[in-house]
């Protein structure tokens, strides 16, 4: 995936509008939709196992978000990935928390495996964590940088057959035969909750035309986010910033500015 592709697969998203269907948490749900409407794409939130059956035939993709939990969720979750499996659509899995308690790292790893056509999205803890190594997260967010994950990530890949994207001041795109670095984004960022799971809200609509290998998503979110932190003075107008910076997003400035480092193996 190079930067051309990145600027093709945007277009794709904008001309299409993916329908995107997220079992997300109840701290983002007003981020991810509306980052997935500002990016060009249309965003449902559900998780009723009841209206499961009929909504994932019409969706392009499905984002699994761990973010809270609790087992009658976990139900919904299989049950989306099972039907996503069956009708062929790819699955985001972001599993946020992962290693802080047995339930949110169980419950990631059963995800992993059950999901065909998977992309995971975490930020670095949260992939080693994954992994079965020793993270040292906080909550929901890294307290490891992003290069910490890459063998824990490339374990991910091949164990769940997966492309994965570990986020933080780099991110860095694993996949079985690709290893992308981009290095845009701001420090600021993590001072707004929910820029991770917008990540993998996008990461969703990018899968549904076709780009399984997350790269696209970051790279759009990394130069939106700068841009963003750009005119933000702190992270209240950031997290309003960045929905604009979203829409106005175009292939000049990404061409401009997205720094994009690919390493082929
Ligand atoms: N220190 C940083 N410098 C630049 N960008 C960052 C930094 N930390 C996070 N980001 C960006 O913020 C977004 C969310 O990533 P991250 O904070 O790792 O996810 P999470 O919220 O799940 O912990 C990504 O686009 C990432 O590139
Ligand atoms: C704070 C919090 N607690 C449970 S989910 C959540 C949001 C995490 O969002 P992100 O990982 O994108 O910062
Ligand atoms: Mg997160």
């Amino acid at each position: 995936m190079n930067k051309q592709q990145i600027i093709t697969a945007l277009k794709a998203v904008r001309e299409q509008k993916p329908l995107v269907l997220n079992i997300t948490n109840y701290v983002v749900m007003n981020n991810s939709a509306n980052g997935l409407l500002a990016l060009g794409a249309s965003p449902i939130m559900a998780h009723s196992q009841d209206e499961l059956e009929e909504l994932v035939p019409l969706v392009g993709a499905v984002v699994i978000n761990i973010g809270t939990l609790d087992s009658h969720w976990i139900e919904s979750m299989e049950a989306a990935v099972t039907l996503a499996n069956r009708h062929g659509k790819p699955v985001v899995l972001d599993p946020v928390g992962c290693g802080v308690s047995s339930l949110r790292t169980h419950t990631s790893r059963r995800l992993a495996a059950l999901a065909e056509r998977l992309i995971i999205r975490g930020n670095a803890s949260e992939i080693i964590a994954l992994a079965g190594a020793a993270a040292n997260s906080k909550g929901v967010d890294a307290m490891d940088g992003s290069e910490a994950a890459v063998s824990a990530g490339q374990q991910l890949v091949q164990q769940y057959n997966a492309n994965v994207v570990i986020s933080g001041e780099a991110d860095i795109i694993l996949g079985e035969n690709v290893d992308i670095r981009l290095t845009n984004g701001h420090a600021i960022m993590p001072f707004v909750t929910g820029m991770g799971c917008t990540l993998s809200a996008l990461t969703g609509a990018f899968a549904a035309v076709g780009e399984m290998s997350g790269a696209a998503a970051a790279a759009v979110m990394g130069v939106a986010g700068e841009q963003a932190a750009s005119i933000s003075p702190g992270p209240g107008s950031l997290q309003l910033n960045l929905l604009d910076t979203l829409y106005r997003l175009d292939a000049e400035t990404l061409e401009n500015h997205l720094s994009i480092e690919v390493t082929t193996a």
